[in-house]
């Protein structure tokens, strides 16, 4: 078979200079000729040297002329830019689907030279193969299906699941994503066409936290959908049936779980756009028993108690002062609900009083309206955070957003609830009463569309002053006076590859409460005070292999200091235990892994 730590001795040679000289290790390969044309991860496509096309029975199979790396790498993206030149003016969807295709051809053809270009360019890149496109690739995925990527468990597969996961040809898996397709982004139900999700947060783990690709596993669980579109479609690729609901349903996580679990132990399943109920049903269950998160409602969770945090900083504050933010929260699902959990967690850690004291600055709200205990059939998963009428003078059960927020003033208007332009002009206008000298508005909710306003319509309505986070990227706003108006992108990328490598170095069998609240603690003191009072809370995507390999070194360290590390490799629990925070850092930068192509090796 395959080995896997092909680049990892390369690593940081190649990092010191975009295309280094320098010969990294060789690369076993088991096949020959066209089979590994046919590989995109071991293919070269032009760039194999004339001996390696000797040594592999490759002679023949190409054009004579060799292309080196750099000059792949910079036809690539010339043919990337005339596609940009040949679609202006065409619409969004169909220029965003264009450069989706040709970066996805590239992925399913040479695999090292689509990772150097994603890496590279990953602020460019990002916004096509995660969000938002990646929404529009999900919506379209039976038209645009060509070949399978990752794995498919459906409900017809019960009973067979524990030989199935045999059948992925890696011998080693580190990092699964999971969905079932429910939730997808602020999409609804997309059924089966929702495995677009996994394949791009896997892509973002290569990218932000040098996961080797080889290692890493995208899969759809297919338990039905309830879309009644998708079901009258021809082209629907998934089971043709309703959501299994109950017992049923969890019978088909549980047989996933415990499969993935025999054949890899430590392999890290990150669960992500499942329903709200099933998000929370599934965590509860698993955390104990398995190496996995919710993405949705804890990496989101950090990101946003992170952006929260340095609103307080922005406003000059001391973070002590986060205990007076009031903050509304718009979205009650995985999302609204795990930032307010973890949010409540810190007021209660910094001021020292209980949880329950610490409610008193939040407010939800849900597609009802303001979430109070007089609600009928009041959401189980809500109720903790319901308000009591007694604490809301003025404001009643299901108060509309602008009336909480003309009452509340709040210092914090935070959006998880997938409505696109639900924070209107009236809303944006009335957090012009914010107590805060610098209100911030966060339209957390994904993709574009689905954003709760737009950065324009924020700092027009509620004004130059405010703090814009969105969970999609916007361009920053000129405000045409030589002032611009920052847009911060709140996204749990900037955290779930942290999450992932961190666990998977420290070689912990668990992710605990401490282990997620280390890596939003990490991701909150990442910015500098002279970007935070400027309204800057998160770093730019171009820096997120740096702010991975911080995140990642914190989680490593809570796994060590929690008694969880077991160690990676060759490095023991130990060797972790023994290393100062500097030095795990770079352990762990150290351990991405980065595209460069290896001299192939054939062994039969
Ligand atoms: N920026 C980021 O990193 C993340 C963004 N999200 C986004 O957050 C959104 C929500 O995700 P989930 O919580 O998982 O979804 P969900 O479906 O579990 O919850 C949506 C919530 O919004 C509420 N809602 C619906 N219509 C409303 C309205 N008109 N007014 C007020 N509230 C309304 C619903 O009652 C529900 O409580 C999605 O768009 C998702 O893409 C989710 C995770 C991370
Ligand atoms: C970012 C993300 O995880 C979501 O929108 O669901
Ligand atoms: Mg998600």
């Amino acid at each position: 078979m395959w080995k896997f730590a092909r680049f990892v001795s390369a690593t940081k040679l190649v990092r010191s200079r975009r295309f280094s000289t320098a010969i990294p290790g060789p690369c076993i390969v088991h096949k020959r000729g066209a089979d590994i044309l046919h590989d995109p991860w071991f293919n070269k496509d032009t760039g194999f040297p004339l001996t390696e096309r000797d040594r592999l029975g490759l002679r023949g199979l190409l054009p004579p002329r060799v292309i080196s790396f750099e000059q792949q790498y910079d036809r690539f993206l010339d043919s990337y830019r005339s596609l940009e030149k040949n679609t202006l003016g065409q619409p969004e969807n169909v220029v965003s689907l264009a450069k989706w295709r040709i970066l996805n051809r590239l992925h399913d053809r040479n695999e090292t030279l689509y990772y150097r270009v994603l890496i590279d360019n990953i602020k460019e890149f990002a916004p096509i193969i995660y969000t938002p496109t990646v929404g529009l690739v999900c919506q379209n995925y039976s038209g645009l299906f060509r070949r399978p990527r990752g794995m498919y468990f459906s409900a017809k597969d019960k009973g067979e699941m524990m030989s199935m996961i045999y059948n992925w040809p890696a011998q080693e898996v580190d990092m699964i994503v999971l969905t079932d397709g429910s939730r997808i982004l602020g999409l609804g139900d997309l059924g089966v066409q929702g495995i677009g999700i996994p394949i791009g947060k896997l892509d973002v783990y290569v990218a932000a936290a040098g996961i080797n690709p080889q290692r890493i596993l995208p899969v759809m669980l297919d338990v039905g959908t309830n879309n009644q579109k998708l079901l009258g479609d021809r082209l629907y690729l998934g089971l043709r049936q309703p959501r299994l609901e109950g017992e049923e349903y969890l019978s088909i996580v549980d047989e996933f779980m415990e499969a993935v679990h025999a054949r890899w132990p430590k392999a890290i399943v990150q669960f992500e756009d499942f329903q709200a109920k099933w998000a929370f049903e599934t965590l509860e269950r698993y955390k104990k028993r398995f190496c996995m998160f919710n993405d949705d409602i804890q990496g989101t969770a950090g990101v946003a108690l992170a952006g929260l945090l340095g609103t307080v900083r922005s406003q000059g504050r001391p973070l002590s002062d986060f205990v007076n933010q009031k903050i509304v929260m718009v979205g009650a699902g995985s999302a609204g609900l795990g930032v307010l959990k973890m949010a409540i967690q810190a007021v209660a850690k910094i001021s020292g009083c209980s949880e329950s004291a610490a409610k008193s600055q939040f407010f939800l709200i849900d597609k009802n309206g303001l979430v109070t205990t007089e609600r009928n059939n009041l959401d189980p998963d809500a109720a903790p955070f319901a308000k009591n009428p007694r604490d809301i003078d003025g404001l009643t059960e299901g108060a509309s957003i602008v009336e909480v927020v003309k009452k509340v003033k709040p210092h914090v208007l935070l959006g998880l609830s997938g409505v696109g332009g639900i924070f209107n002009e009236e809303v944006l206008k009335a957090m012009r009463e914010s107590v805060s000298t610098k209100p911030a508005i966060f339209a957390m909710s994904n993709p574009t569309l689905n954003a709760e306003c737009t950065a324009i319509d924020a700092f027009n309505h509620a004004g130059e002053h405010i703090v814009f986070a969105s969970g999609s990227p916007f361009e920053n706003v000129d405000f045409g006076n030589g002032n611009v108006g920052h847009v911060n992108q709140a996204n749990n990328m900037y955290l779930f590859p942290g999450i992932g490598l961190g666990t998977l170095l420290s070689g912990s069998r668990l992710i605990t409460d401490g282990m997620l609240q280390a890596a939003a603690e990490c991701l909150a003191s990442y910015m500098a005070e002279e970007d935070v009072v400027q309204g800057i809370l998160y770093p730019s995507v171009n820096s997120i292999r740096d702010v991975t390999a911080e995140v990642g070194a914190a989680v490593l360290r809570a796994a060590v200091k929690e008694d969880l590390a077991e160690g990676h490799g060759d490095v023991g629990p130990r060797e972790l235990a023994n290393m100062s925070k500097e030095e795990t850092v770079e352990y762990v930068r150290h351990n991405m892994w980065f595209p460069v192509y290896s001299p192939l090796v054939h062994e039969k």
